[in-house]
């Protein structure tokens, strides 16, 4: 009886794999660049604010949401940025007041198996940006996240099912064997891929805290990338090799590496990170989130990338993600080099909770010794211990455009707009702060999503000033001149008169060229 009880579950959940791995494969091979088979969301039509409620229209079998623009936020904008951006302002405005142009750059998961979705994404006309190294990392058993039960169907049960069952229902959908034997090597996650939230925002949706085993009341903490509330008790290691600037990588890690570990690249404008772009404003799926299985891909906007790039990464480094949540750097920096510890840190406790299971999602369970968290206030971490980390990013948090010109309602606008002339004060606080947790001689890389002179080249400039061991670095020929085919990218403006000009990089969307807007610069702890 029990017997055939298992049987009957483990027949229901290859059904349920099968399903969701040729809707998967279905979606992302429909994907077009009119989106129509993938839901999206609408822009406003005017330049001024379309009056009514969220509108929703039918399309087929889609619900597609229309972006209500809010007003009060783009009359400030106007103001700001005509005056600080001139002429350029025009151009960044049209694409933000229009989220169908806006493109998503597709991060591949090094951890997970990747071959077939290679494939289908260079069939589908998308390319990678950046020069490649290495070929993708196949995972082996020590790979993979969390033990995953049998009949949720990990790679390899997944390809084994599909072998044997075809669902009925299957057909509904479209798929045929061939398209089935195919995703058989893919990573069977489809589950939400009919959430199209999550297609057009990455802040937009939060998973429930309580499925998330990074959680500290978890019961399985063996299966968890490691969780800690203070980051005290994490620097026992010794420090770590000095970074050599296009040197070879290092391989000073100060525990055993892991057989899953991929080997890093030795420069760090050829990388293991790969990023997949298409000309147009694609919209891939977003993939769910299950427990034990890797996710293939990260939708981002490109430039998210950037500020990781800055922070040239080596092997065997201690790298502070300060303000890590939803952690979508995190996942680029451990795609792009193999550091000996990382340390994502978010004071948010609820955005912490989605900072863990996004690490859950794509990094394996072997690296759960160099991958932790932390909930501090990321003004403290340059106390205590001081000088411990080789790179620190401070991604930090900003007026965040994009998401500010579509706030739920004029009230949550206007609120913004009124918090809004806190955040410079923060901003230097925490840019302080990692200039204190740096050692002498490592970088900090300082960015923001948003065009604000305020946020970007005047809290530079304000810390720079109160900071003699800082020291401002060049990035234009490091960054702007390789990647100027794919961003726009200008000197950002000050309103002081630093001495220091070109206070670092300002990627402004524009047509054809929508990634951004994000704002960039590196400084260096002299030694
Ligand atoms: C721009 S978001 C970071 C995005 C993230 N780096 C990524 O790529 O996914 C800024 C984050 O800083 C967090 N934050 C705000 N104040 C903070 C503080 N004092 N200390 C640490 N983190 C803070 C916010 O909750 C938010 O999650």
């Amino acid at each position: 009886m029990l017997k055939r009880l298992i049987s009957v579950q483990t027949l229901h959940s290859m059904r349920s794999v099968t399903l969701r791995t040729t809707y998967f494969i279905t979606q992302i091979r429909s994907c077009s660049s009119n989106s129509d088979t993938v839901p999206t969301q609408q822009q406003p039509a005017a330049h001024k604010t379309p009056k009514g409620l969220k509108e929703k229209k039918k399309k087929g079998n889609v619900v597609k949401t229309r972006r209500q623009l809010c007003q009060p936020v783009l009359d400030s904008f106007d103001e700001q940025y005509g005056r600080e951006l001139a002429n350029i302002w025009p151009s960044a405005r049209s694409v933000l007041l229009d989220p169908d142009s806006w493109q998503y750059g597709v991060m591949l998961n090094r951890f997970a198996a990747l071959s077939d979705i290679i494939n289908i994404l260079q069939s589908k006309g998308f390319s990678s940006f950046l020069p490649q190294t290495h070929a993708p990392f196949l995972p082996n058993k020590s790979s993979s996240a969390i033990p995953l039960p049998r009949q949720h169907g990990g790679v390899g049960d997944a390809a084994e099912s599909l072998s044997k069952v075809v669902s009925p229902d299957a057909h509904r959908t479209g798929p045929n064997p061939h398209t089935v034997l195919e995703a058989s090597t893919q990573r069977p996650l489809t589950d939400t891929l009919a959430n199209s939230s999550s297609l057009l925002s990455t802040t937009s949706s939060f998973p429930s805290s309580s499925s998330s085993p990074f959680s500290p009341s978890s019961s399985s903490p063996s299966s968890t990338i490691s969780y800690s509330p203070t980051t005290s008790s994490l620097f026992s290691s010794s420090p770590s090799s000095s970074p050599s600037i296009y040197s070879s990588a290092s391989s000073s890690l100060p525990s055993s590496p892991s057989s899953s570990m991929p080997n890093s690249s030795s420069s760090p404008s050829l990388s293991l990170l790969q990023c997949f772009l298409h000309p147009k404003p694609v919209h891939l799926p977003s993939q769910a989130h299950w427990p034990g299985v890797l996710k293939q891909y990260y939708l981002l906007n490109a430039a998210s990338l950037l500020p990781v790039l800055a922070l040239q990464l080596r092997d065997g480094e201690k790298v502070l993600d300060l303000c890590s949540a939803p952690g979508g750097k995190a996942l680029a920096i451990m795609q792009t080099a193999n550091p000996a510890l990382l340390c994502c840190n978010e004071s948010d406790p609820h955005r912490k909770e989605w900072l863990a299971q996004t690490l859950e999602s794509f990094l394996p369970q072997s690296l759960s010794n160099r991958v932790i968290l932390s909930n501090q206030d990321g003004r403290v971490f340059g106390l205590s211990p001081a000088g411990t980390y080789d790179k620190v990013l401070v991604d930090a948090p900003c007026s965040n455009d994009r998401s500010w010109l579509y706030s739920s309602s004029p009230q949550q606008g206007a609120q913004r707009l009124k918090d809004r002339a806190t955040l410079p004060s923060l901003q230097a606080q925490l840019l302080r702060s990692a200039l204190g947790a740096v050692r002498p001689g490592g970088a900090v890389v300082y960015s923001t999503c948003t065009l604000s002179t305020y946020e970007n080249a005047e809290v530079v400039g304000a810390v720079l000033d109160s900071c003699p061991e800082a020291e401002l670095e060049d990035l234009w020929e490091e960054l702007a001149t390789p990647f100027s085919a794919h961003f726009t990218f200008i000197h950002p403006p000050q309103h002081r008169h630093h001495q220091r000009r070109r206070c670092g990089l300002l990627v402004v969307p524009t047509p054809g060229r929508t990634w951004g807007p994000m704002y960039l610069c590196r400084i260096r702890r002299r030694g």
